[in-house]
């Protein structure tokens, strides 16, 4: 089981002493069953009792079970806490067209529901180890009492296993269904959050929504939960029945036909009775395991997913200061965007990634001018390279030269939009304006700019310096971004020095909404302003950070005509004097004067001059 794979590589030390102690505890515990017998059985039977022993085997019994219990209850919590952390890192660290593709809802439900079972998964783990000890005494003491009666119990045992597993295969197969209905749950509670205004706004809307969608998921997932509930029900149940059966058939047929001395027969009756608990508890904390197996696969099939040809937390990063000034220069940069054909599949045997599940599966890394595929390139070709027929401009880009065609089943593939082949060079101080129709790939170029998409074509330069594999992340540290869907933390993370608060008071006075905000030791006194107010905040954080280049991406589209003013004819121009690299994506023509250089694209491509 996966689960247990996973418990044991966060410490098998830790698991063996559990288990250790665990044992001496069942151990213990059917030395009780014995002492019983003792006690009940015909004088002369057994071992005569005594009562200063029988309280020194329980005190064995609860402090090795104490003992292993808190050693795996640490256990959990430890592999828990690492989970969360694992995760969270891989979210942080995975491309960003990677999570944008796999979308909010199913972050936000593995990161939620399925750590969540997990944690109830790993926490049965403790008690479970103690039955199974107690089981395993238990049978021993048995074998040593009749070895045709352990035989019987064992046999029956197994059988009654057998037949529990093949309910449980369907069970686990339930499960699994459910946890996909999660995702949609969750992605029907995200809808809700933030598209409440348009659901309070539109009666009918609403009640389709809530009927066909959130409670349409929700239902089904309750019929998955009481089916799995059930049939899991009739397996324990049918458990019990067999292992009465043998009880029966045992205490009624077997005892008689081989004349079995009464002594051996209290003790079977005993070690039965005495068994009949630790297996209940173990069977009733079963369909934990199953929700935790699921989602542990679930979590790891979403690492898989995340995992990157560049794996962001283990890029290079050399504490090297950003540039003084930044000559950014675009050579025949080109992006296609990954779209969904299928289900997403499972790796393949072998325990290799899936060629499908790729999350960039047509990055190359230009190194020292050398361009380099990784790993076995299905790059669609740029125009006028290696002999590939040009890509159409517009919304769909090349066919994957694979041969697999847009029906194909599989994970995603390089046909979405296509952005390029783009030249462009952006210099200190100089302004540029990235102008062009909704859905051009202004955005998306801007990404490229920043570092946050990796071209798939052609390169980039800082200076003269390839951005390469090595220097990505030091690249990310040049520029400034503001993008239209941009986050307002409160506080001024990462950011430290004495004269903190006196430099942001200086920028939100500058900016006009100090009379809104206040800053205290670095955190702000609220980020709950106007659309308009809370890209100014982001323009402080971006003013603050004083890099080489400055992107924005239509920030000043909420902003008051003088405000919007003020942008365009002084902040930029501030920041241009100060040697900036400045790059502004507007639809604002009123100002386009103000540009030193001005980049239109059309549908992906740069428009002729
Ligand atoms: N995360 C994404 N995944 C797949 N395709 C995307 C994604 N983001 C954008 N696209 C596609 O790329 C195209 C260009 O999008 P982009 O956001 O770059 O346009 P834009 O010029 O900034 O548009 P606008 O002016 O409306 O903001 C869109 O038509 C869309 O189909």
């Amino acid at each position: 089981m996966k689960l247990l794979r996973f418990l044991f590589s966060v410490s098998w030390t830790g698991i063996a002493a559990a288990v250790v102690m665990g044992l001496i505890g069942g151990g213990a515990n059917a030395y009780l069953v014995t002492q019983i017998n003792g006690a009940v059985a015909p004088p002369g039977a057994g071992e005569p009792p005594s009562w200063q022993r029988f309280a020194v085997t329980i005190a064995v019994v609860i402090v090795a079970g104490l003992i292993s219990q808190v050693l795996l209850i640490r256990l959990a919590q430890d592999a828990i806490y690492r989970l969360r952390a694992k995760l969270s890192a891989g979210v942080v660290s995975a491309p960003l067209e990677h999570l944008e593709r796999l979308g909010t809802h199913r972050l936000l439900a593995t990161l939620t529901e399925d750590v969540r079972a997990l944690s109830m998964a790993v926490s049965a783990i403790p008690s479970m180890c103690v039955d199974v000890a107690t089981i395993i005494g238990c049978l021993t003491y048995l074998a040593i009492l009749s070895a045709p009666l352990f035989a019987i119990q064992v046999g029956a045992t197994l059988i009654a296993i057998a037949i529990v597993e093949s309910f449980l295969r369907h069970v686990r197969s339930i499960f699994r269904a459910a946890r996909e209905r999660e995702d949609d749950l969750l992605n029907s509670f995200h809808a809700v959050s933030v598209g409440i205004k348009e659901l309070k706004g539109h009666r009918a809307r609403r009640r389709d929504f809530m009927d066909n969608r959130l409670l349409g998921a929700a239902a089904d997932l309750r019929g998955k939960n009481i089916e799995a509930g059930v049939k899991f029900t009739v397996a324990q149940n049918f458990g019990q029945v067999l292992q009465l059966a043998t009880m029966a058939v045992v205490l009624f047929g077997v005892a008689r036909w081989m004349d079995l001395p009464q002594e051996t027969m209290v003790g079977y009756v005993i070690v039965t009775t005495f068994l009949a608990m630790p297996m209940q508890n173990f069977m009733g904390r079963i369909p934990d395991l199953l929700r935790g197996d699921v989602s542990l696969k679930k979590i790891q099939l979403l690492e898989l997913s995340m995992e990157a040809l560049h794996d962001e937390e283990a890029l290079p990063y050399v504490e090297r200061p950003p540039v003084d000034s930044a000559r950014v220069e675009l050579t025949g940069v080109s992006y296609t965007y990954l779209t969904e054909q299928g289900p997403l599949g499972p790796p393949p045997p072998g325990g290799g990634r899936p060629a499908d599940r790729r999350s960039h599966p047509d990055v190359n890394w230009s190194s020292g001018g050398r361009t380099e595929t990784v790993p076995d390139g299905r790059l669609p070709q740029r125009p006028g390279r290696a002999g590939g027929p040009p890509p159409p401009p517009g919304r769909q880009g090349p066919p994957p030269p694979d041969g697999r065609g847009p029906g194909a089943v599989g994970g995603p593939l390089p046909t979405g939009f296509h952005l390029g082949p783009v030249d462009a060079v952006f210099e200190p101080g100089q302004i540029t304006f990235i102008v062009g129709g909704n859905g051009s790939g202004k955005s998306t170029l801007a990404k490229l700019i920043t570092g946050l998409y990796v071209p798939q074509q052609g390169s980039i330069a800082v200076n003269g310096e390839k951005i390469v594999h090595d220097n990505i992340e030091w690249f990310r540290q040049n520029t400034a971004a503001i993008f239209t869907d941009f986050h307002l933390f409160d506080e001024y993370l990462g950011f430290d020095g004495p004269d903190l608060d006196d430099r942001v008071r200086d920028h939100l006075r500058m900016l006009r909404i100090d009379d809104k905000v206040t800053v205290q030791d670095g955190r702000l006194s609220t980020v709950a302003l106007s659309q308009g107010q809370r890209k100014r905040l982001a323009l402080v954080t971006a003013l603050l950070e004083d890099r080489p280049v400055y992107l924005f991406d239509e920030w000043a589209a909420d902003q008051e005509p003088a405000f919007r003013d003020t942008f365009y004819r002084e902040i930029l121009g501030e920041l241009a004097a100060r040697g900036k690299t400045v790059i502004v994506i507007t639809h604002d023509d009123r100002y386009f004067d103000v540009a030193d250089q001005l980049i239109k694209l059309e549908i992906g491509a740069l428009a002729p001059r």
